[in-house]
């Protein structure tokens, strides 16, 4: 079973200490009535992990543990078969005792892209809302963040945390099982992230005054998603599916995704980046056994998707509240 007590010992000391009033009973409820069906056999895999020693750890550049001379070769094998259970890897990459587990996306160009316009995070408290396995939590801890929090209601990228965390250890990195629907109005925290989730949202305006609620006075938000071309009227709502995928709803310019953001009361609204996504960045790998963005484009002509709509270009926005 996961266990979220240390995390509520954790905030009953820092600055989210009111969370404490709604978040036991919610995980609680979670964890009688929600667990996925595959849950009991992910979590006997990550109790199988070996207990090593890692040498190092990394959070800077990459997200590292340890070295291959810190474990034997049969324990290194294990730790390859364990952690291939956790398949799809969507989110990374990670590399524990030099076994480089290749994600479907390089997170780190993502990082690499916005890191030079966000704030310094050192000794902020950070929430991360749609997280996937995590890779940011570690890059934000990395950059000196005091308390990092991620939310992901996806199960299998929970125990792919803690998967990483076992070799890593660092309590003061979190990933619990919620959507950000279930947050209350915790006004709290010192930075933002939302990557990568107004799209999967049908309501975006109430999304990003749920975004604003989470921070506190004078606050960053850091909100990257797919946007299509055209002027500050321009939205694309696309068919059933976009890029193969089912719950894709507003894709807006960039202009309309700015005059959202300000019409949500947020403050020194800019885009700071946009990128088409390449295929270096999105790939098959062993790591995954699904499809990728190869299979997303249309096979003629990779500006547009498999159903004809302009291919993925994503948008990095930064805004204060
Ligand atoms: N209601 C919800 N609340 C919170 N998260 C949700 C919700 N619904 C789905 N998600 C989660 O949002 C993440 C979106 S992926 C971005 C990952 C990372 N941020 C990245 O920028 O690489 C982008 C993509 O794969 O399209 C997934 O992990 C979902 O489980």
């Amino acid at each position: 079973m996961t266990a979220f007590n240390s995390f509520y010992q954790q905030i009953a000391t820092n600055r989210l200490s009111h969370w404490l009033q709604t978040l036991p009973a919610q995980l609680h409820q979670w964890q009688s009535q929600h667990l996925h069906g595959e849950y009991k056999h992910w979590q006997k895999t990550l109790d199988a992990l070996p207990n090593t020693q890692p040498s190092s750890i990394d959070l800077s550049g990459r997200v590292a543990a340890g070295s291959r001379d810190d474990i034997n070769e049969g324990e290194f094998k294990r730790l390859e078969n364990l952690l291939k259970k956790l398949k799809p890897w969507r989110k990374g990459p990670y590399h524990i005792h030099d076994l480089h587990i290749d994600t479907e996306w390089r997170s780190d160009f993502k990082w690499d892209r916005l890191k030079p316009y966000i704030s310094d995070l050192k000794d902020r408290y950070v929430l991360d809302i749609g997280c996937g396995s995590g890779y940011h939590l570690w890059r934000m801890r990395g950059e000196g963040a005091k308390f990092v929090v991620g939310i992901d209601p996806t199960q299998l990228f929970l125990m792919q945390f803690k998967a990483i965390q076992h070799f890593i250890g660092d309590d003061q990195v979190n990933l619990l099982p919620l959507g950000v629907e279930q947050l209350p109005e915790l006004k709290a925290f010192d930075t933002v992230f939302a990557m990568g989730v107004l799209y999967h949202r049908r309501s975006p305006i109430d999304f990003l005054y749920q975004l604003k609620s989470q921070l506190a006075k004078g606050g960053e938000l850091v909100l990257e998603t797919l946007i299509v071309d055209g002027d500050v009227n321009t939205v694309l709502v696309p068919g059933e599916r976009y890029a193969k995928m089912r719950n894709v709803w507003f894709l807006p310019s960039s202009e309309a995704m700015c005059a959202w953001m300000e019409r949500c009361g947020f403050k020194n609204v800019r885009m700071v980046n946009t990128d088409v996504t390449a295929l270096d960045e999105q790939r098959k790998t062993e790591w995954i056994d699904t499809e990728s963005l190869q299979d997303f484009l249309d096979p003629d002509d990779p500006s547009k998707t498999i159903e004809g709509y302009p291919a993925p270009k994503r948008g990095i926005f930064i805004a204060n509240v």
